[in-house]
């Protein structure tokens, strides 16, 4: 049996950290640790999505995730996001990252060109290989990747005992029962786990069958998908719809902006908290003074949503 409570509750996707220069702050990368810490989340998503991995080079990555780890060793699950456009920058992060000691890698598949799926799965299980004592989590998300996860690409890559989970981002929840079906059929009730991806979707993905969450949204408002795990562990769904119809109004206002979504959160995350974590890498857009009205409401709103719980 492997142990997959590690995996099982909230874990917030970091956010890239940046200094006033743009440069990578590891600093801003404890601070925003030791934060989450504090929260009481279960784990950490490193260098995914929201940590603007595919605007940063292979040591950036490398400094980010070592300043995680300093902080969170021992205290949070660590799943690293390895994957790059080419597959030895991918192995090389893998490598990197059980040498840190996280409790798993992730990949999204080669994005731009779709390539076959034989060809997705060398590139996934390269990067395994070179992590070969880690746990291996394939990250679905094919509206931004192109190219979905389908159930023949999930067999192929249940050959190789590393994989343990799916992170579901593709919008249709059955999505996260099909992935889960396959992977109990491979090991086992209990030895596979997926991750609801959407976070408008934590409660919906939750209830059918997903063990977790990893989530773009839930670093700048843990409490309120903590409140939503607890009472859907208690099968209180009405308590728990209340508060996804919040987080839900809440990331729709925060998306108003013309500043990336990121750049919302982590000048909320400064208003809140005093957090420097920076703007983010262009081409996202940064924040515009426009932007202010729509900052100061989602804090509020973000306030109003925790004071409720
Ligand atoms: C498409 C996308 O980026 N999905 C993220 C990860 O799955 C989510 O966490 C979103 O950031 C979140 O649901 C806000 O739309
Ligand atoms: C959700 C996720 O995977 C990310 O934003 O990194």
């Amino acid at each position: 049996m492997k142990d997959i409570t590690k995996y099982q509750g909230v874990i917030p996707a970091f956010y890239a950290c940046y200094d006033a220069e743009g440069n990578i702050s590891t600093e801003g990368v404890r601070a925003l640790t030791r934060h989450l810490i504090a929260k009481g989340v279960k784990g950490v998503y490193v260098g995914g999505s929201s940590g603007e991995c595919i605007y940063q080079h292979v040591d950036e990555r490398k400094a980010v995730l070592e300043a995680v780890m300093s902080e969170a060793k021992g205290k949070l699950t660590v799943i690293a996001h390895v994957g790059c456009n080419n597959t030895a920058d991918s192995v090389e992060l893998a490598r990197h990252a059980e040498s840190v000691g996280v409790d798993a890698i992730a990949s999204i598949p080669p994005i731009y060109f779709h390539l076959p799926e034989y060809a997705i799965a060398k590139y996934w299980n390269e990067m395994s290989a070179a992590a070969p004592n880690t746990e291996f989590v394939i990250y679905n998300i094919p509206q931004l990747a192109g190219t979905g996860l389908t159930m023949s690409l999930l067999r192929e890559m249940l050959k190789n005992p590393n994989v343990v989970a799916v992170k579901n981002s593709s919008m249709p929840t059955q999505d996260i029962q099909m992935f889960k079906d396959a992977g109990i059929a491979a090991r086992g009730e209990g030895n596979f786990v997926v991750f609801n991806g959407p976070d408008e979707q934590f409660v919906s993905g939750r209830v059918i069958g997903a063990d977790g969450g990893i989530g773009g949204t839930y670093a700048v408002m843990p409490e309120l998908y903590l409140a939503m795990n607890e009472h859907i562990n208690k099968g209180e769904i009405e308590a728990a719809r209340a508060i996804q119809y919040d987080a839900d109004r809440i990331i729709y206002k925060m998306c108003e902006a013309h500043g990336n979504l990121y750049a919302v959160q982590k000048e909320i995350l400064r208003r809140m908290y005093g957090l420097e974590l920076g703007g983010v890498r262009e081409p996202m857009p940064g924040l515009i003074p426009e932007d202010e009205p729509i900052v100061a409401e989602a804090q509020a709103m973000i306030e109003a949503a925790i004071a409720k719980l």
